[in-house]
């Protein structure tokens, strides 16, 4: 794999962004109402919308010119650089199982990263899932695919949440400490024909304790078009 999966424990601290935050600070990298990066909760779309019990903090890490950066806290003050340093490795790992897969399948190695061009977009979102005194009544995420080709997530270390679809079930992603969860999104079963699938997934709440995680997503330059 290309990247030892212990160095993980060095960016769960990414996750204590949340414990920085004071209000002030959530003000100024608020999320604008109509656009997806910054720190907030649901977009708005319609009037019985049921929102998600989480906050979220959604960054564009890559292409590089494209980052917003009046949006990346400044504090803790190696923030950037971590989510740089992270995102870059998971990146590669992507990249690598990218390839992998083509040739299970008997493609040619570049078959989907090519698809995904060289100014593919990486985006990170830290979720923040506080405790709920209602889980049966509300979701810290609706059940949902991944508009991604491939996402990875850096779980709780201690609270599950996540689960994930199988045949009509819902069913518990285990917490496996300094691993990542690999999932394939939308763009992933278009460029495979539907060989690979995107699960449908979703993250219950519960009363105890907040949960948090970090997902990347991947997917193809806009401009591509994809699964030709
Ligand atoms: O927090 C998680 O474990 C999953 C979050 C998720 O599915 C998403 O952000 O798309
Ligand atoms: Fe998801």
């Amino acid at each position: 794999m290309a990247c030892h999966l212990h160095i993980l424990t060095k960016y769960v601290k990414l996750q204590n962004i949340f414990l920085h935050f004071r209000l002030r600070k959530k003000q100024k990298y608020a999320r604008a109402p109509n656009e997806s990066e910054g720190y907030g909760n649901d977009m708005v779309v319609s009037e019985n919308q049921v929102l998600d019990w989480s906050y979220r903090l959604t960054l564009r890490v890559f292409p590089k010119e494209k980052r917003r950066l009046a949006l990346w806290p400044e504090n803790p003050s190696d923030f950037s650089e971590t989510l740089e340093e992270f995102s870059t490795k998971v990146k590669s790992m992507m990249d690598y199982l990218l390839k992998c897969m083509a040739r299970s399948l008997n493609l040619e190695e570049g078959s989907f990263l090519d698809q995904f061009g060289k100014q593919s977009l990486l985006q990170a979102r830290v979720n923040f899932y506080p405790r709920c005194s209602r889980p049966d009544l509300v979701l810290g995420v609706k059940p949902h695919t991944d508009r991604s080709g491939i996402t990875t997530l850096l779980q709780d270390k201690e609270v599950e949440g996540l689960q994930v679809l199988i045949d009509d079930k819902w069913v518990n992603v285990p917490t496996i400490p300094d691993a990542l969860v690999v999932n394939l999104g939308d763009q992933m079963q278009i460029m495979s024909n539907g060989i690979f699938k995107s699960p449908m997934h979703r993250v219950v709440t519960n009363t105890k304790k907040l949960r948090m995680s970090i997902a990347i997503f991947n997917e193809p330059e806009p401009e591509n078009e994809i699964g030709k």
